[in-house]
């Protein structure tokens, strides 16, 4: 059993980091969570849909904190041209993020079909910029669909030549039908896998509100195959924290027509978090390709010689903190009040 284990530049992609107040409250914990590089979420109110936008939405986050890299993403919508594309491209935006209208905290202005978006997909494939999906739709007692991520993950997957050399990310898988989808797929489709949903199941967040995200974790079942898929060390599955802070009032209170906020939030804990879970399911020997690796490959975002900046971490139990609090801010972190086993020492 390690000590001590030191990871080069951890890199999280798929993290929401708002603006405004709560911006200055997280945006620093992507660091004090051992991340230099974050893949922005496009979901603000309103929410990233131009390049200008992206642009804007960038320089306020590097305003915040410098230090970080932030690859920026578009939210797809019917203002989203293959011209928007091109010039996303050269300004240097990562990815196009797809939101099924409807399914989580501010999507009402999400897609319903995928075929409209075709022209934009195949401009995308052209300039090589990456699809991010969020693998999950409504349930319809029509169809059945119920979570079904790999239904519209199926819609668009390599197998459906349009786009074969598109590059495709699920985000958040939850289901092992979800992972068994993605490995059957060729090196143009890659996945994300949060921390939480390492830990959580249905039983964690069926009545604990700080526990609840979109999409919600599924059955043990589902959890081990997350957990198989990273002991195997597969090279196409990375982390993506999906960390989603929002107001503590906003998580605490639903009412009979409206649910608290979906959301969990990870940010500040996320490295010490990963190996504390890894390391119980007997794959901490993987944390390096989950956490930075893996997902820099994919992302064609490797280290170059002399820039490892090196996270280490130290066996030491530590307590997560309650909630995090600024001016006109606050946040109850995942894991609040709980001990880990690993700490970032430098
Ligand atoms: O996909 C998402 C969005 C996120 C948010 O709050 O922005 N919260 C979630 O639980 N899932």
């Amino acid at each position: 059993m390690p000590d001590a284990i030191t990871i080069p530049a951890p890199a999280d992609f798929h993290v929401h980091l708002r603006h405004l107040k709560m911006a200055h409250l997280v945006v620093p914990h992507v660091r004090k969570g051992g991340f230099s590089l974050a893949y922005v979420m496009p979901n603000l109110n309103p929410p990233i849909t131009t390049t200008a936008m992206a642009l804007d939405y960038k320089a306020q986050l590097q305003a915040i904190d410098p230090s970080v890299d932030y690859l920026m993403t578009l939210y797809l919508s019917p203002d989203l041209t293959p011209d928007e594309i091109v010039k996303a491209k050269q300004a240097g935006i990562a990815g196009v993020k797809s939101y099924p209208r409807g399914v989580t905290t501010n999507s009402d202005g999400g897609i319903e079909s995928y075929e409209m978006y075709f022209p934009v997909f195949e401009a995308m494939q052209r300039v090589d910029m990456v699809l991010n999906l969020h693998g999950e739709i409504p349930s319809d007692p029509a169809t059945a669909s119920n979570f079904l991520h790999f239904v519209v993950f199926s819609d668009i997957g390599t197998e459906h030549l349009p786009f074969p050399r598109l590059r495709i990310v699920l985000e958040h898988a939850t289901t092992r039908a979800a992972v068994e989808a993605v490995k059957a797929c060729g090196p143009t489709v890659a996945c994300t896998i949060t921390a939480h949903h390492l830990a959580l199941t249905v039983d964690d967040w069926a009545g604990q509100s700080f526990h609840f995200c979109k999409p919600v974790a599924k059955y043990p079942d589902d959890r081990e195959a997350l957990r198989q898929v990273i002991r195997e060390g597969h090279p196409r599955f990375f982390l993506g924290s999906d960390s989603a802070p929002h107001p503590i009032e906003a998580k605490s209170t639903s009412t009979p027509t409206h649910g608290c906020a979906a959301g969990v939030y990870t940010s500040p804990v996320l490295l010490p978090l990963t190996a504390h879970l890894l390391e119980s399911f007997g794959a901490l020997d993987k944390l390096e390709g989950f956490a930075s690796t893996f997902g820099r490959r994919f992302y064609q975002r490797e280290l170059q010689a002399g820039q490892s900046q090196p996270v280490v971490l130290q066996r030491t139990k530590e307590l997560v903190a309650e909630k995090y609090e600024a001016e006109g801010a606050d946040v109850v972190p995942f894991w609040a009040g709980k001990p880990l086993d690993w700490q970032i020492v430098s």
